[in-house]
């Protein structure tokens, strides 16, 4: 039985209807008019226990608004969400005991106190044992090295220490269902990587259920096993990450250094089999075949053989390229 459930859930911001520039704000004024602008457009989720979901989407696509209408800090305008069986919005209370959250781009730190303060808060908030908190604040200690900042105040800490608070403040009470919207935001590369894998034992260890929106997508490599990518308020992928790269990624590229120039239009003319672009140095060429028609040996053999390269390297589209073609609506499941 899934753990979470969205059927046809639609979110419609109210927007003021006015003509642009100093006019249009004057008018507006005068007379207020709104038009309905839909951020999540009926959309279809269902999440099983246990598993590690990336939901991701350009800029204003409605992911975060997704996540607030799952969490139940938004009232749905159509559809419905059940999470554990219950309406997060209506039974906020007994859903927040469940679910932990963490939206990168703000904290639940009390500002003013030590960090230790609000996670104490939140212990006796949630009802967390004392046996629980400590075992809890121990392993976290252990994953995020949290000791060396717990006695300081929260708005003394760097980013990454106050990232490392925030999850440990959204995991104190041992939630099945956790909501990271953006958790790596800002982060350099060695607090990523730590974020990372604690957040993949999360989900390896614990059982944790967990959906992450994020725009970095070693994030959504290296911590999810599914990704859906939502784009305009519509879901425009769901499915395993192994899939879509089964699935989209159908060419590999071999990238050649020549002994002199390339002619990318003679060598177009010479292999008409292969896709051939110019690299950055004059000397630089790629080929690009498709893996399905030519292995790489066969491929190899015939540009070697042919050009006797001074250097080459294998390739092939990242997810990156992938989810970039789907964004721009090039791609369909
Ligand atoms: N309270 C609100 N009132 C009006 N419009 C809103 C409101 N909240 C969000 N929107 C609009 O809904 C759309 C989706 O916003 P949302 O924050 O969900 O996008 P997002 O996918 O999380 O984007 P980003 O990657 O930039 O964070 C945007 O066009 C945004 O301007």
């Amino acid at each position: 039985m899934p753990i979470l459930q969205a059927q046809s859930l639609s979110k419609r911001f109210r927007r003021p209807d006015k003509d642009s520039g100093f006019k249009g704000a004057v008018k507006h004024l005068m007379q207020r008019k709104y038009k309905n602008f839909t951020a999540v457009d009926a959309i279809d989720l269902s999440i099983d226990p246990g598993e590690s979901v990336a939901y991701v989407g350009p800029n204003g696509a409605g992911k975060s608004t997704t996540v607030k209408l799952l969490t139940g800090i938004l009232k749905p305008s159509d559809g419905t969400v059940r999470v554990m069986g219950r309406d997060p919005h209506v039974e906020r209370i007994a859903n927040a005991h469940d679910i932990g959250v963490l939206f990168g781009q703000r904290t639940q730190l009390w500002w003013d106190l030590p960090v230790e303060e609000s996670l104490k808060l939140l212990k006796h908030m949630y009802g967390v044992s004392d046996a629980d908190y400590k075992a809890r604040i121990e392993r976290f200690d252990e994953l995020l090295d949290l000791g060396e900042f717990m006695p300081a105040l929260a708005r003394t800490l760097s980013l990454g220490q106050r990232m490392r608070a925030d999850l440990a403040c959204a995991l104190i009470h041992n939630p099945k269902m956790v909501y990271l919207d953006e958790p790596t935001i800002g982060l350099d590369i060695s607090v990523k990587d730590r974020l990372r894998a604690f957040l993949r034992n999360l989900v390896n260890e614990e059982g944790t259920t967990l959906l992450l929106t994020s725009h970095d997508l070693a994030d959504i490599e290296e911590v999810c096993d599914r990704i859906v990518v939502i784009d305009e308020g519509k879901i425009a992928y769901d499915g395993p990450i192994v899939q879509l790269k089964a699935h989209y990624i159908t060419t590999k590229a071999v990238n050649l250094v020549l002994e002199e120039a390339a002619d990318v239009k003679a060598l177009a003319e010479k292999f008409p089999t292969y896709e051939w672009t110019a690299g950055e140095a004059a000397s630089e060429v790629t080929a690009t075949y498709e893996s399905a028609r030519f292995t790489t040996a066969e491929v190899l053999g015939d540009l070697t053989g042919q050009l006797a390269p001074r250097d080459l390297s294998l390739s092939e589209p990242s997810i990156e390229d992938v989810i970039r073609r789907l964004y721009a609506g090039e791609l369909t499941k």
